[in-house]
């Protein structure tokens, strides 16, 4: 499949492959110098009595090498041409997989993926087309000098060869299982070394040590079997390489008898250990490690793209129709813990959203919140209980086309503002539709300042606001019917925000959760859900400021009396401006699990957690 890939994306590019050939043809003559010209100045000059003659073949092989030179820089340039557009390419697709899934965070270590794939693209690119010219010019070489020496080198050259492609599939998928283990072995310790206070607290030590020596030993299985395929490569290396050394001197006196010269037998050494070694052993290790290592990063990258030509996956398609009556979103008794022995950030959460509704999700800093929308994207999965989104079963690919979440770090990536704003569309978007948007979550202004949706967009020239709106634009302009945003305003000032929001209250069909960077936000929605640990509190504004003492306080933050001085600095809107669990005098909050929509007596509140308090 990736090979299929390699091929097709090195056909569509076939001028650069020639002009790559074109220029590497001058190393092929450099190295036929490499063993030739020795030969010559060898035989018919220093020992023909010509000192001249030798000198001057001496130089003819420096000259090789200077025009050698000059191809090599060439082929650089040619190599570039072929190696950013395949990045190019890359970068497209995981940028557009991470800001679908709305997993930027994972973007940073995506991009390293594509970096490592374009560095090793090229080294591979350099060092196989190397051993080919290479060793067409030595075989030349060695033939014009005395074809018994193509014999001698040649053979054990080829049977090296031979070797090593045939070793080079099971050695690539040896290196995969490696990663893979490797990969799950440091995913173990990430988990259990930040718990082992809890681990030992619950004496849980054995059972974490037999799970975790089990992940060392698949890895220490997996190192093993690599190795055992590595000695193959070095094997061939050794026959390819190394033993045409010792069959020439071997077969000197052979060779010399068959009216081969001194000095042809000096260019054959010069031929094997100035060329063919260095360029078999680049080709060994070159392709041996750094390509299956291609391979692996290829195949992750690639993953879930229909195929090389951007096909659109299921979630840019516009999702079909869902029938009425169906929820929105559903959460039943969710909980989520970031660890096995970590105490849960959202515990036995229940909740429903009707289409339309609009939810604003407020508590204090780290109290979960992020982690809630996450889950809703399919980005976390919970340890227990169920997500869907329309009914769909989340994480699937039915639930991701059917919501957008917009993190706090808008992404943009370079390309044009269209580019930028029409990602989670399959086709690009009409610019009517496109202005429209933009008018209505306010990005007119930056759109107009930038030369319009043609122009080109350098992100690090633009602000976290500007970013933010276009991040919020594009989520506008998606057909998923369900928008998560996670502070995606919290670069904004007040009016923009509110802005922004209403757009997105008012998008037709649309369902709204917005994690409340200001506690505004929570005024413009239909009901707000309080977290405060391990329990929730939820309603209408009005209902939590009667019932949610933590509510009270967020509030009362936002709107300082004279005697809070403190609460005057930086933003007072902010909603964790109060922050931690405590502040609610009475230490209790209501906990409402009950679905959106359904205005609820405190009566008819249903009681969730296990730790759920009642109000
Ligand atoms: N990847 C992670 N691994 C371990 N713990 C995490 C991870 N991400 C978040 N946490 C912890 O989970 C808790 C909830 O974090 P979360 O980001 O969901 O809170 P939040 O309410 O969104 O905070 P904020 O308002 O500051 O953005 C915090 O204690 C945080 O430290």
């Amino acid at each position: 499949m990736i090979a299929r890939r390699g091929l097709r994306f090195l056909r569509d590019r076939w001028q650069v492959v020639l002009r790559l050939a074109v220029w590497s043809l001058l190393e092929t003559g450099q190295t036929f110098l490499t063993g030739y010209a020795p030969a010559r100045a060898l035989d018919d000059g220093f020992l023909a009595g010509r000192p001249g003659v030798g000198l001057a073949w001496l130089g003819v092989a420096g000259a090789g090498v200077l025009v050698g030179a000059f191809g090599t820089a060439r082929v650089y340039t040619a190599v570039a041409e072929l190696v950013e557009p395949l990045r190019d390419g890359l970068v497209n697709r995981v940028v557009s997989r991470g800001v679908r899934e709305g997993d930027t965070t994972a973007l940073s270590g995506l991009t390293q993926q594509t970096e490592i794939a374009r560095d090793t693209f090229a080294g591979l690119v350099m060092v196989s087309r190397s051993f080919v010219f290479t060793a067409a010019g030595a075989l030349i070489g060695l033939f014009s000098l005395a074809p018994p020496l193509l014999l001698v080198v040649g053979l054990p050259l080829l049977a090296g060869v031979a070797l090593f492609l045939a070793t080079l599939r099971p050695l690539a998928r040896r290196q995969e299982a490696f990663l893979v283990a490797d990969e799950a072995l440091a995913e173990r310790y990430g988990v259990v070394c930040p718990g082992l206070r809890d681990i030992t607290a619950a004496g849980a030590e054995e059972r974490v040590a037999a799970d975790t020596g089990r992940h060392i030993e698949t890895e220490r299985r997996a190192a093993a079997s690599l190795a055992r395929w590595g000695v193959l490569r070095v094997a061939a290396l050794t026959i390819g390489g190394e033993l045409p050394i010792v069959l020439l001197l071997v077969a000197a006196p052979w060779l010399l008898g068959q009216g081969v010269t001194p000095g042809a037998l000096v260019g054959a050494l010069s031929y094997v250990t100035q060329s063919l070694l260095p360029a078999l052993r680049n080709l060994v290790h070159g392709l041996g490690t750094s390509g299956s290592r291609l391979v692996v990063v290829l195949r992750r990258l690639l993953r879930e793209d229909g195929s090389a030509s951007g096909t659109p996956t299921g979630q840019l398609r516009r999702p079909a129709d869902d029938p009425p009556g169906i929820p929105a979103l559903t959460l039943k008794s969710v909980t989520f813990a970031y660890g096995p022995a970590a105490a849960p950030v959202v515990d036995g959460l229940d909740l429903e959203l009707r289409p339309g509704a609009h939810l604003a999700v407020v508590g204090p800093s780290g109290i979960g919140k992020s982690t809630l929308t996450a889950l809703v994207a399919g980005v976390l999965e919970p340890g227990h209980g169920a997500i869907r989104v329309f009914g769909y079963p989340v994480p699937g690919a039915e639930a991701a086309g059917r919501r957008v979440l917009v993190p706090q770090e808008a992404y943009v990536h370079t390309g044009t503002l269209a580019e930028n704003l029409g990602l989670l569309r399959p086709d690009p978007v009409p610019e009517a539709e496109l202005l429209a948007a933009a008018e209505a979550v306010g990005l007119l202004p930056l759109l107009d300042a930038l030369g319009g949706p043609a122009a080109p967009v350098d992100p690090a020239a633009l602000s976290a606001g500007e970013r933010q709106l276009i991040a919020l634009t594009r989520a506008y302009l998606s057909y998923a019917p369900l928008v998560l945003l996670d502070e995606a305003t919290c670069h904004l000032d007040p009016r923009a925000e509110e802005h922004a929001e209403r757009a997105f209250a008012a998008r037709p069909g649309g369902t709204l959760v917005v994690v409340a960077h200001r506690i505004s936000s929570t005024r413009r929605a239909d009901r707000v859900l309080v977290m405060d640990g391990r329990t929730t509190a939820y309603g209408t504004h009005d209902e939590l400021l009667d019932r949610s003492a933590l509510y009270r306080d967020l509030v009362g933050s936002w709107s300082p009396a004279p005697s809070q001085p403190a609460l005057a600095l930086g933003d007072p809107d902010r909603v964790d401006a109060v922050a931690g669990p405590g502040l609610a005098g009475d230490g209790r909050h209501v906990v409402a699990h009950g679905p959106v929509g359904q205005v609820q007596a405190p009566g008819d509140l249903r009681h969730g957690g296990p730790l759920g308090g009642q109000g």
